[in-house]
């Protein structure tokens, strides 16, 4: 077995960055926005080769992306028992012969995600655990029901216990480029949110161009949100590395002019542990460790952590087979 080198910040202390506190609207910043969508494809197509997480320091990054994930069963027949069983995953996502092995206590997912009716099952089944319940809101995932219950729908989630609330934007805002309707539609989820950290779920997949993600990213952070999000997962296109470097450039650019570091969660579709890799590295690269960490970085997903699992336990047996070798280059 190879040895676990000991990555800064995969034990945890919480650090959690102050709410994003928003700015007016900008209009001649959004207008200005450009995406070089040749160049951006470009850069996204090496990524995957690079060896920007060395082979000997895997087994830690796969533990770090287990603690950035917002373990999520969002399905129509969700109930309560299979709530109850993903939150003890989340307690302990690693059997713990193979955390001991790499070095490690105790690890968590970085929150649980569902739908509002499970939220008081995950509530109770993560009391004293630390461990965050998020809740998707507005009438996820097309955000077209009335306006008024959007709203009572984030105020009731709050309610139950949700401490992190994933709205979804209007695409139609987007694409008609009404990026005032945008923004108010954004403050308006933001202030209904109380204290709760606030998600906006762009929809990427639905807004046509990488310019119009780039303009959606900062609007929304200018109205407040605390992270942008890609996909609510059942769009057509979910996340993807060319709109992830355009995401994480917005969040750059903000922090740059604001000061406020926004955090920022790739969703839908991510289920391999190599992927998780490629997305951990090119976090690291676009905007710095300090992203590397829960209260910045989360990977919405369902299937990811069992990849992750397979991984560290081949990596743990020395099972560590050829093709992912070859896949994690
Ligand atoms: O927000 C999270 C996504 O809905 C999860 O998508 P996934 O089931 O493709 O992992």
């Amino acid at each position: 077995m190879e040895q676990v080198r000991n990555v800064e910040g995969t034990q945890l202390p919480q650090t959690v960055e102050p709410r994003n506190p928003g700015m007016p609207l900008d209009m001649d910043w959004v207008r200005a926005v450009q995406a070089n969508t040749s160049a951006i494809e470009r850069r996204a197509a090496t990524l995957p080769g690079r060896r920007s997480v060395k082979k000997d320091h895997q087994a830690a990054w796969l533990l770090r992306a287990i603690t950035c994930i917002d373990l999520t069963t969002l399905s129509g027949d969700d109930t309560e028992d299979r709530v109850r069983r993903l939150c003890a995953k989340a307690r302990q996502p690693v059997r713990p012969d193979i955390l001991q092995a790499l070095g490690m206590e105790r690890i968590t997912t970085g929150a649980i995600c569902v739908y509002h009716e499970m939220v008081p099952a995950a509530v109770e089944a993560l009391r004293g655990t630390g461990i965050p319940v998020a809740a998707v809101s507005t009438g996820f995932p097309a955000g077209l029901s009335p306006y008024r219950l959007r709203l009572a729908e984030i105020g009731e989630s709050v309610e139950a216990g949700a401490s992190e609330i994933d709205i979804v934007i209007s695409r139609r805002h987007v694409l008609g480029g009404n990026w005032q309707a945008l923004y108010d539609e954004m403050k308006d989820f933001r202030a209904a949110s109380g204290e709760a950290h606030v998600k906006a779920i762009l929809a990427t997949g639905e807004l046509g161009t990488l310019r119009n993600v780039a303009r959606a990213s900062l609007v929304c952070m200018m109205a407040g949100a605390d992270f942008i999000k890609t996909s609510t997962g059942k769009e057509g296109v979910n996340a993807t590395l060319p709109v992830s470097l355009v995401m994480m450039r917005a969040i750059r650019a903000y922090h740059e002019r604001t000061g406020y570091r926004v955090g920022y969660k790739p969703a839908g579709g991510i289920s391999k542990a190599k992927d998780a890799l490629t997305y951990l590295a090119l976090v690291k690269e676009e905007l710095g460790d300090r992203w590397l960490r829960p209260d910045l970085f989360r990977f919405g997903a369902s299937s990811l952590l069992g990849d992750i699992e397979r991984q560290l336990e081949h990596h743990v047996t020395g099972a560590y087979s050829a093709s992912w070798r070859h896949a994690a280059g």
